[in-house]
């Protein structure tokens, strides 16, 4: 029986990976976490007879114990109880949570040898090299869950990574592709919330609307594979049916296709390295007719080249990167700032701490990732505050 974890059980990814795992009758379950979503953390723990539910709040104890009450699954709350469960030995976790929270647990379940399942970005952009040097020192492997990665994994199978050229990702363009930059400055909550092809949480909706989640997987590529930045290209594919492509030496490309399902991906994560039968829908080329591919437009989306100058920094470019973004999607979503503004933030925390000093210092160890994490927060915060002033 393979030992499973889910972190995140209760997200879109989560849900996702549920769905696969009650297929499956050789899987113990180990793990389950939520936030405040507290009936579907019970259902799901209850249906894959889990060894211990445990949520992320606090305040949400009493609630999950009853939601559970009859059974035998543990249950557990608060952010040291997360970090518990990652301590419990299993073989395979998803690591779902979403934004810089995920970190911790991820870190400890590749500290007991799990093979993670990434999804959340947000840690390898954050904390890259440690994540990378933590898989390798206890024999624990990542496996990428994010479908552009996921893809550019599948396409290197059996490559030399020495052979590639070129890594490109591709991006719907999200619900603004073709809005001018003046529209963009007057988009609201609602209309960021409908992505045109993927259904997901709320955050990563916003950040596909303003590319921030390709900036984020640009850095997510230069971390996971080890590539040179000029390696790495963004293309612009509005029906999400390519998630990636490499180029090789040879001028050959590979494409990885399918349709916009996120089970093609943590269904690959689960069975690899083999590759077992799944319940998406298949592509029909004949159907769908075209394909169309564009340049992305800087200008109206910095965020991509934002993501370019972290790169150039290196450091803890991303974990200030990552840690600005997230303040900037906060006041989004709280209607502080308008929806340019949320470049115009990260652009000048970054700025304020490159003057700072401290951002380009190697990433060596989680408290200095910690550290900037917070301080990112804390100028990021202020300079909202400024935003809001003018
Ligand atoms: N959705 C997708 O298709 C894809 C997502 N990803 C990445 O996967 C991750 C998850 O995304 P998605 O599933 O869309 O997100 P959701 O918002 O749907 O789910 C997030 C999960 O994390 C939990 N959570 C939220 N905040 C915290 C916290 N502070 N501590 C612990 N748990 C918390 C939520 O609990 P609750 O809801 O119960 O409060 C929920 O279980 C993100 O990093 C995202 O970028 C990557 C590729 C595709
Ligand atoms: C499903 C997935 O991997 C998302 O990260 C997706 O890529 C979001 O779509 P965008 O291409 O619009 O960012
Ligand atoms: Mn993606």
């Amino acid at each position: 029986m393979m030992r499973v974890s889910v972190f995140g059980a209760t997200g879109s990814v989560g849900e996702s990976t549920f769905d696969l795992l009650a297929r499956r009758d050789d899987i113990r379950t180990v793990a389950l976490t939520g936030g405040r979503n507290i009936a579907r953390l019970a259902r799901q723990a209850r249906e894959l007879q889990a060894e211990i539910a445990v949520t992320a709040h606090d305040d949400c104890y009493f609630a999950l114990k009853e939601a559970l009450a009859g059974t035998e699954i543990k249950v557990a709350a608060g952010t040291q109880a997360l970090i518990d469960a990652a301590d419990r030995p299993a073989d395979w976790v998803m690591s779902a949570i979403v934004g810089a929270a995920g970190l911790v647990p991820g870190f400890r379940a590749l500290s007991q040898g799990a093979t993670l399942a990434l999804a959340n970005k947000e840690s390898l952009v954050s904390a890259g090299p440690l994540m990378m040097a933590c898989a390798a020192q206890h024999g624990g492997r990542i496996l990428p869950v994010d479908s552009e990665h996921s893809a550019v994994f599948q396409a290197l199978t059996g490559e030399d990574i020495a052979a590639v050229e070129r890594v490109v990702i591709t991006a719907s363009g999200g619900p603004f592709r073709n809005w001018s930059k003046a529209q963009l400055e007057l988009a609201t909550l609602a209309q960021a919330m409908v992505h045109p092809n993927w259904s997901m949480g709320q955050r990563i909706t916003i950040d596909s609307a303003s590319m921030f989640n390709k900036a984020l997987e640009l850095i997510e590529t230069r971390e996971f594979f080890g590539l040179d930045p000029a390696q790495i290209e963004t293309v612009v594919h509005p029906q999400s049916i390519v998630h990636a492509l490499v180029g090789f030496r040879d001028g050959a490309m590979m494409a990885h296709m399918g349709m916009p399902d996120m089970r093609h991906a943590i269904g690959y994560a689960l069975n690899w390295p083999d590759r077992a039968a799944l319940p998406v829908p298949r592509l029909d080329l004949s159907v769908l007719g075209r394909l169309d591919f564009e340049a992305p437009d800087p200008d109206r989306f910095p965020a991509l080249q934002i993501a370019r100058h972290v790169m150039d920094l290196r450091g803890h470019a991303g974990t200030a990167f990552n840690a600005a973004k997230e303040v900037a999607l906060d006041e989004f979503i709280a209607g502080h700032i308008g929806f340019m503004d949320m470049a115009r933030l990260v652009d000048r925390t970054l700025d304020q701490l490159v003057a700072d000093s401290g951002l380009t210092a190697p990433v060596r160890a989680l408290e200095s990732v910690q550290a900037m994490d917070q301080m990112a927060r804390r100028v990021a915060r202020e300079l909202a505050r400024q935003l809001l002033k003018n």
